[in-house]
């Protein structure tokens, strides 16, 4: 291999892939802001069951997404990645610890009360999507796999906190200020930042896959929010 064969980097007006990647599901973004379980969540008009019901799958979800950040470490030797991705994990259990016990305890839950529910079918189906990746796929594929999370969840937490400034009685306002927050942004600013570094040295083939990866990921968490608003059940 020859160290004089750069990344094709001559067209610079071409978009960034992580920006190529969300538009190529532009609508389905958009149709995350109308969904009535993030409009309800963002006025405050939710009702306390769907929110509930929301915030006990999305613990068991963060558990998941924990151990995905947790393979990721796995993935590289460069020592600021390992130690952004050991932050993440972190952080992920963090925002656990302290979000959603907060609302566990309104809703009379202890912590352990919350892990002992079982899996709604979207989150049953969600969680391994991430896994399988984060366990069998390259670093670019599960660094593609968990951008939506953050990313979107940065973007609707700014939209709804655009929206409509939360009043200090506002139910979910925790929430809001949690995933509006810029420290919340940073995640899937550096997940892109990472993402973007690797792009010149993917071949078409190895993109699309990522494409797909993305769109599955996004889909999932359009579906999220449907499984709270419509509290999902098995059969
Ligand atoms: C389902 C879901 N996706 C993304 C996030 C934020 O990372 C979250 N808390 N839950
Ligand atoms: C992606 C994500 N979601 C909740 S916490 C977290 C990452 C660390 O803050």
């Amino acid at each position: 291999m020859s160290f004089e064969t750069h990344p094709y980097t001559a067209d610079m007006a071409r978009p960034r892939l992580s920006e190529r990647l969300r538009e190529g599901c532009r609508s389905l973004w958009q149709r995350q802001m109308e969904h009535p379980f993030v409009v309800a969540l963002g006025n405050g008009t939710l009702p306390s069951a769907n929110f509930q019901f929301y915030i006990l799958q999305d613990a068991l979800f963060l558990d998941e997404l924990t151990k995905t950040f947790a393979y990721a470490t796995t993935k590289t030797t460069n020592h600021e990645e390992m130690e952004q991705f050991g932050t993440f994990v972190l952080n992920t259990l963090l925002v656990e610890a302290d979000l959603h016990h907060r609302y566990g305890e309104r809703f009379g839950l202890s912590p352990a009360e919350m892990t002992t529910i079982p899996m709604a079918p979207t989150n049953y189906a969600y969680t391994p999507h991430l896994l399988t990746i984060a366990t069998v796929g390259t670093l670019p594929e599960l660094l593609t796999a968990i951008l939506p999370c953050a990313w979107i969840y940065a973007e609707v937490g700014h939209h709804l906190l655009d929206t409509v400034p939360p009043a200090p009685d506002h139910p979910y306002r925790d929430w809001l200020l949690t995933y509006a927050s810029p420290d919340f942004d940073s995640v899937g600013t550096w997940i892109r930042e990472r993402l973007d570094q690797r792009a010149p040295f993917l071949n078409a083939q190895e993109e699309a896959r990522l494409h797909e990866i993305f769109l599955t990921s996004t889909r999932y968490e359009w579906l999220f929010w449907d499984m709270a608003w419509k509290m999902e059940e098995w059969p």
